[in-house]
């Protein structure tokens, strides 16, 4: 498919030979390495891409320079460089001179502009923008030109090599000493608009390929499949599963492994990661800040494998535990959502439609909770992140957060705080903190409490029973482990990765409609923390019998779940997967608390 392309005169041509959407640019270039901008610099004439697609001018390649779209500038002045991040492959030509290379890589490139935290008090930049951003891998030929040899380090180290390794820096392929990765990929056909395997093959597969990755492909053929299919797959023989769907897919594969004798090994040796297809795609957008297929793909190779928090959820109707990444909800959110199952064909509007209903109908979803706290309250869940994102996480988001003052902002963030030095030490990073998992890692606390009984008679000592007059008028109780529940939704901006707990917000239908219109609406920012009709605060465990007089629905990970009393319990680092700057996607909590 002809989506981007050079002017006049230089002209690209799709190849067939390296993967059936990767165009080739035909003439030789220079470029110099950069390693402290951690990129190749072009010399000579720069590339001249248009950023926007041209589909509707079949002609667009072949137009002289002086009629290149108004983005030339842009274009030329960005297209200059290639960033490391943005390199897929690296090989050397027939010509067989050591210096020529081709390198493969994905375009447009956007340049890497330090993250402005503003003085302006909301003017914080959430990732959507970013998110929706489309890649296409190309490749080029270029002679490089090194102006000092000894860049390459003392290991005798080919060119090709050496650029692939800055290229991989913590990623899966460093972690596998530059194997080439080997990914199973999970295509739900029916997951949203049924779109799935068209976004697969036009956005996702170009750029895995391009990688040189080994892929196998399955189709989701019935409810619960890839639940069978992870409880059986041989992980000797993959490094990633890659569920090309919504959120159900990525949840069964979770449950899949848990039911698996051999689930420690499971989930210490696989990843399980998203690109988007469904209707919900929290994975995507929390970890890797991509809704865009191709964005996510590219940030599933470049990204940090690490190692998240799960939630097991014990149920009343069977002694069956089942694990959730994502959340467990109910009351409004919950009838909204799973209630509303029947208005499908509508789109994504039905849950708004859903949740305005369950508002202006003043329902209420009384239950009993009791909780283990980690914070009690919205103070306490704000210094906690101020600490934990000051002592924990990657360098690049230490250095995002750490700017973060009480009170202030510093004026900007580099996140390229690391520097490659000429060792090939420096490409080791990858994986360093990885654990591998045994039983004991899997070992419920609480579940023989709940099994004794499924009232609050059994509870454990440092448990508390949440206020009775909120649990008894609850409009929405909501727990989750990631921050973005779906695009453009912030329900959990204070969530990280694995600390060890389970962020609860909780809505009560005393509150008056405007007040929770209005948080409800400020949703996307994240904002409806501080709204004082809300309540935020963070669990290790918690247990919630529902108390409504007619049987309603809670929702596990947007999934059907049994009506019925139910306890969740923090895993805490169980699940691999890989985050894109080895955190969670930035949700601007702390700079948008003095809203
Ligand atoms: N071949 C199939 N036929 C019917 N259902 C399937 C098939 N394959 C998978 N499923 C089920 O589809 C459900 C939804 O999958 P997925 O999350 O990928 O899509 P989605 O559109 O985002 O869905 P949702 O809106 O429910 O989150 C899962 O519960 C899964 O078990």
């Amino acid at each position: 498919m002809w989506r981007n392309c050079f002017h006049w005169p230089q002209i690209a041509f799709l190849t067939t030979t390296k993967s059936s959407l990767c165009y080739r640019e035909s003439r030789h270039m220079k470029a110099t390495i950069d390693l402290e901008g951690k990129r190749l610099v072009l010399s000579g004439q720069p590339l001249m891409v248009t950023t926007t697609p041209q589909l509707d001018n079949p002609l667009a390649c072949c137009l002289p320079v002086s009629t290149a779209t108004s983005s030339f500038n842009e274009s030329r002045q960005v297209n200059s460089l290639i960033p490391f991040r943005n390199i897929l492959w690296v090989e050397g030509t027939s010509s067989g001179k050591p210096n020529e290379v081709e390198v493969t890589y994905v375009y447009p490139i956007f340049d890497e502009i330090p993250i402005q935290i503003p003085n302006k008090v909301g003017e914080f930049k959430l990732p959507y923008e970013d998110a929706k951003r489309k890649v296409y891998p190309m490749s080029q030929i270029l002679t490089i030109e090194l102006e000092d040899a000894s860049v390459l380090g003392d290991e005798n180290i080919s060119l090709t090599d050496f650029i692939i390794r800055c290229s991989y820096t913590h990623s899966q392929f460093s972690l596998n000493g530059f194997r080439q990765q080997s990914i199973f990929v999970l295509i739900n056909p029916h997951s949203g608009t049924s779109e799935a395997t068209k976004i697969f093959k036009e956005e996702v597969q170009p750029i895995l390929s391009a990688a040189h990755c080994n892929l196998e492909v399955q189709y989701t053929e019935y409810k619960g499949h890839a639940i069978d299919i992870a409880k059986s797959i041989n992980i000797q023989k993959y490094d990633t599963i890659l569920c090309a769907s919504g959120d159900g897919i990525p949840y069964e594969v979770i449950n899949g492994f848990f039911q698996r004798e051999d689930r420690a090994e499971a989930f210490s040796k696989i990843n399980v990661v998203q690109t988007p297809g469904g209707s919900g795609n929290a994975m995507s957008l929390s970890c890797l800040g991509a809704t865009s297929a191709s964005l996510a793909a590219l940030r599933i190779l470049k990204g940090r494998p690490s190692q998240c928090d799960l939630m097991a959820v014990g149920k009343e109707s069977s002694d069956e535990v089942i694990v959730s990444f994502l959340s467990q909800t109910f009351g409004a959110i919950a009838q909204a959502d799973i209630g509303t199952e029947w208005m499908r064909s509508i789109g994504s509007i039905r849950f708004d439609l859903g949740v305005a209903y369950e508002v202006l109908a003043g329902h209420k979803y009384p239950c009993d909770l009791a909780v283990k706290w980690k914070c009690k309250n919205k103070e306490e869940v704000s210094n906690y992140y101020m600490n934990e994102s000051q002592t924990k996480g990657t360098p690049e988001s230490r250095s995002r957060r750490g700017t973060i003052e009480r009170g202030g902002y510093k004026d900007s963030v580099n996140v390229s705080t690391e520097r490659y030095s000429k060792s090939s030490s420096a490409f080791s990073a990858a994986g360093s903190d990885l654990k591998e998992l045994s039983d004991d890692d899997f070992e419920l606390k609480y579940q023989s409490f709940f099994k004794e009984s499924k009232d609050f008679s059994t509870l454990p000592d440092d448990w508390e029973i949440y206020d009775k007059g909120t649990t008894n008028n609850m409009r929405i109780f909501y727990a989750g482990k990631m921050p973005y529940i779906a695009a453009t939704t912030n329900f959990f901006p204070a969530a990280m990765p694995s600390d060890g707990a389970i962020d609860l917000v909780v809505f009560d239908s005393r509150s008056r409609i405007i007040p929770t219109a209005g948080a409800l609406l400020s949703l996307e920012k994240g904002t409806h923390v501080w709204e004082d009709c809300v309540d935020h605060s963070k669990v290790e465990a918690f247990r919630l019998i529902p108390k409504a007089d007619r049987e309603c629905y809670i929702s596990v990970d947007g999934e059907w779940f049994p009506y019925g009393a139910f306890q969740v319990e923090v895993l805490n680092k169980v699940l691999r997967t890989i985050l894109w700057e080895g955190d969670f996607t930035e949700t601007g909590f702390l700079e948008n608390k003095r809203l």
